[in-house]
């Protein structure tokens, strides 16, 4: 596999490890984050129901109230001031307030605040001058009053007004008839509701007074609240939510409010937003937790992964250079075992195996082919006078003078052993082989490479040449055809060397004279 592709796959395993945990983990915060808002949404829904079931129970609480009111001003109309009448209208106070849980007690008192009536066994002779008196005295409506809340002065308890003008036959102001209501009442109700720990109920008038708070805070009752925030939003809407950090407590509720139908009441429901949050704030810890534990697996085994991936890589990489060392070692080895060290020309092993592929390829062929064996003439008086070392680049030098005559393809010129050296000449018949020994004689010369130990002053060559004019059945032994070479080349030294004889093969046909070498 290429290297580029392999670092490709390493770096795609990173990126898809990355991608899954990224995938996870914004999976995970979007449906916390749905959660969250679910969460929130289900408890305003949850606050605005149960204004909407407060607000209905207030209205009921009152109606309820208002209707006994209404009897009792009946009953005043019609049964008189005589004793058996006013018996009938403490009767009736009686009855009622036994009736109705919520109601406490009802009075009556005349134009000037004297108590004349009750639901109580005994009638206290005591004067009132109590907002609710002052405002039917001051307001001549029919519609009943809710004052602020107040401590009973019979029972001590916390109670709210409720009440009615009674009027003269005129229609002057002739008293008031007014109710108690049980604050304990609401308490009884709103103690039903699951407002959790930090949520609270608000009950109050509409001009800004709290009636009573769930939890009861010992100044809730009776506060004024019409600076307050939520009072701004009861005076511009019926019904609504908004959230708000308390300046009381810092605690951030929803609150939904409401106003009641029949009278000037409302009721707030406020939930805290950490008891709404507490399930879902669980949940996301334990879902974190495991989400975390879950990117921590991904994440070991994708290293690991990853890991065996890059080892993976690595070791094919290593295994690409190994091969491409090797394949680099083995060309050179190959050339190296092609070549002779010393004058680079082919050598021995190189030249053997070469001369039988090309009898062999001869015979299939047809053609001439000449061998041609050359030595250096008394090389061994160079090496004692030179040394061995100046020899040495004294063959060097004869070998690429060889090289240079026979620059045919195919041609080969190898080093045969010490200072002899062999060329195999394909397609080359006798005429050509003559004409080539004769230039390697000439080529030698022409390096004019000093030599005392030769009669001729310069290093010199002795050159014998076979030559088969066609070889083509002519199953010829490469031993003897090296032989005839060798043959000639024995004739050229013995005839003074620094000359080249020829023989044509099979036949020893001597060339004693090569044109143009002396
Ligand atoms: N410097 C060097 N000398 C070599 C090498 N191979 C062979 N020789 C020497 O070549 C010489 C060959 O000597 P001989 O075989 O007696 O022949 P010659 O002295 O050339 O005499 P003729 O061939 O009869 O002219 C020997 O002294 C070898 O040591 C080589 O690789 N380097």
């Amino acid at each position: 596999m290429p290297e580029h592709r392999i670092q490709r796959a390493s770096r795609t395993a990173k990126l898809f490890v990355v991608v899954v945990c990224l995938i996870i983990l914004l999976l995970e915060a979007w449906s916390a984050w749905r959660a969250y808002e679910m969460a929130l949404d289900e408890a305003t829904r949850d606050a605005s129901n149960m204004a909407l079931a407060l607000t209905q129970q207030a209205d009921q609480t009152f109606k309820e109230v208002d209707v006994v009111l209404l009897g009792v001003q009946e009953h005043l109309d019609y049964d008189g001031t005589k004793a058996a009448g006013r018996q009938r209208t403490h009767d009736f106070m009686v009855t009622s307030v036994a009736a109705v849980p919520q109601l406490a007690m009802l009075m009556v008192y005349d134009e000037t605040g004297l108590a004349i009536g009750t639901s109580q066994a005994t009638l206290e002779h005591r004067y009132i001058q109590d907002d609710y008196f002052l405002h039917h005295q001051r307001l001549r409506t029919n519609q009943a009053y809710l004052g602020k809340p107040m401590r009973s002065r019979v029972s001590g308890q916390w109670v709210v007004t409720m009440s009615r003008r009674i009027n003269h036959p005129d229609g002057s102001f002739a008293g008031v008839v007014v109710a108690d209501i049980d604050l304990s009442h609401f308490q009884r109700y709103y103690e039903q509701f699951a407002i959790g720990r930090n949520g609270a109920i608000l009950f109050g008038l509409n001009e800004g007074t709290v009636i009573y708070r769930q939890p009861l805070l010992s100044y809730s009752i009776g506060l004024d609240i019409s600076k307050s925030i939520l009072q701004g939003y009861l005076t511009n809407a019926e019904q609504g939510s908004f959230e708000l950090r308390s300046p009381r407590d810092d605690i951030v509720r929803i609150t939904s409010f409401r106003h009641c139908n029949l009278y000037p009441l409302f009721v707030a429901v406020a939930l805290a937003k950490d008891d709404i949050l507490e399930d879902w704030t669980r949940r996301v810890w334990i879902r974190g937790i495991a989400v975390l534990l879950l990117l921590i697996v991904i994440g070991y085994g994708g290293n690991r992964l990853v890991a065996q991936v890059a080892g993976r890589e690595t070791a094919e990489m290593e295994a690409i250079t190994a091969r491409t060392e090797l394949e680099r070692l083995y060309r050179t080895l190959e050339a190296q075992s092609q070549k002779d060290g010393l004058t680079d020309v082919f050598n021995r092993r190189y030249f053997d195996a070469a001369l039988t592929a090309e009898l062999a390829r001869l015979n299939r062929s047809g053609e001439s082919l000449s061998l041609i064996m050359v030595d250096v003439d008394h090389f061994k008086r160079y090496n004692d006078t030179y040394g061995h070392a100046a020899g040495d680049i004294c063959l060097k030098q004869v070998a690429a003078a060889l090289n240079g005559v026979a620059r045919r393809q195919g041609d080969i010129v190898a080093r045969y052993g010490g200072e002899e050296f062999a060329l195999i000449l394909p397609n080359c018949n006798a005429a050509s082989a003559a004409a080539i020994s004769g230039r390697l004689v000439q080529a030698v010369r022409a390096l004019r490479i000093p030599h005392e130990g030769s009669p001729v002053g310069q290093v010199t060559i002795s050159v014998g040449a076979a030559s088969l004019a066609s070889g083509k059945g002519a199953q010829v032994d490469a031993r003897d055809l090296i032989d005839s070479a060798d043959a000639a080349l024995y004739l050229a030294k013995e005839q003074g060397r620094d000359r080249a004889i020829q023989h044509e093969y099979p036949r020893l046909t001597l060339l004693p004279d090569i044109p143009g070498l002396r």
